[in-house]
């Protein structure tokens, strides 16, 4: 695991963005796994700076979202969907046909979950999968639990989740309490790992990622496994690392 500090969210999503546009450059049919949430807004502003400075093109790049609420209209404005057309894919050449997202609105989850592990299959999987982090270790919506799940699934959002995005709901009664997410082991099967951390709350959770043991009650903590990862965070999220470093 590579973990590069720096100063803050802007130089994060900057050096995220230089990172991403110059695997896309390598490979210009690169399948790229995508996050949402607050972290990944200041790194897709950076991507759409650089397509219009043309320095990249996504005309050619698959994308695979990590997780959609469920059930959830494609269209209800805080989707995945909606998040990833407004903040991303409408400013950039990307082809819609190339961007998939696991579909709220299908009538069965779990015919869902299935299909949407099957097309991530069908590619040959992912090349680049980025990621967030929740504060409770959550990465997709794979939420603590007794074990991992491998697989693309349907998930009951844990209360913290519900707590820390109910400010993305106007009516947090009228939330979602699910999600389809991406499986654990199909995030490990990414040839790489891009992981952002940002701001004091993720301080706790970075450090247990990082140093603490591999547990499914820490999802984030199997990344320790994983052999070709870059863990970018600023200096709020680094807190707890600085103090391990200091005792260590
Ligand atoms: O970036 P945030 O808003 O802190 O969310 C953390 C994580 O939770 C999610 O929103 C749930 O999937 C991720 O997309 C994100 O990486």
């Amino acid at each position: 695991m590579r973990v590069i500090q720096v100063e803050n969210y802007e130089k994060m999503s900057k050096l995220a963005a230089k990172i991403i546009s110059s695997q896309i450059i390598l490979n210009p049919k690169i399948k790229i796994g995508l996050a949402t949430g607050s972290t990944p807004v200041g790194l897709y502003e950076e991507l759409i700076k650089l397509y219009k400075e043309k320095e990249v093109s996504f005309s050619e790049v698959l994308t695979f979202n990590l997780d959609e609420y469920y059930p959830l209209k494609n269209s209800h404005k805080s989707s995945y969907h909606v998040f990833m057309e407004e903040r991303l894919f409408k400013h950039i050449d990307i082809k819609i046909s190339n961007t998939h997202i696991p579909n709220g609105e299908a009538e069965n989850p779990f015919e869902e979950a299935l299909r949407y592990e099957k097309s991530i299959e069908a590619v040959g999987g992912i090349d680049l999968q980025l990621l967030g982090i929740g504060v409770n270790g959550h990465i997709g919506f794979n939420e603590p639990s007794d074990y991992f799940e491998k697989e693309t699934h349907l998930v009951d959002l844990s209360k913290a989740t519900l707590n820390s995005n109910a400010k993305y709901f106007d009516d947090r009664n009228s939330m979602p309490t699910k999600a389809i997410s991406v499986g654990i082991g199909t995030i490990m099967k990414s040839k790489k790992i891009l992981l952002l951390a940002s701001g004091a709350s993720k301080s706790e959770i970075v450090e247990r990622m990082i140093y603490g043991k591999v547990s499914p009650k820490v999802p984030a903590s199997i990344l320790q496994f994983h052999n070709d990862i870059i863990v970018i965070v600023d200096n709020e999220a680094s807190k707890g690392l600085k103090l391990h470093d200091k005792n260590a």
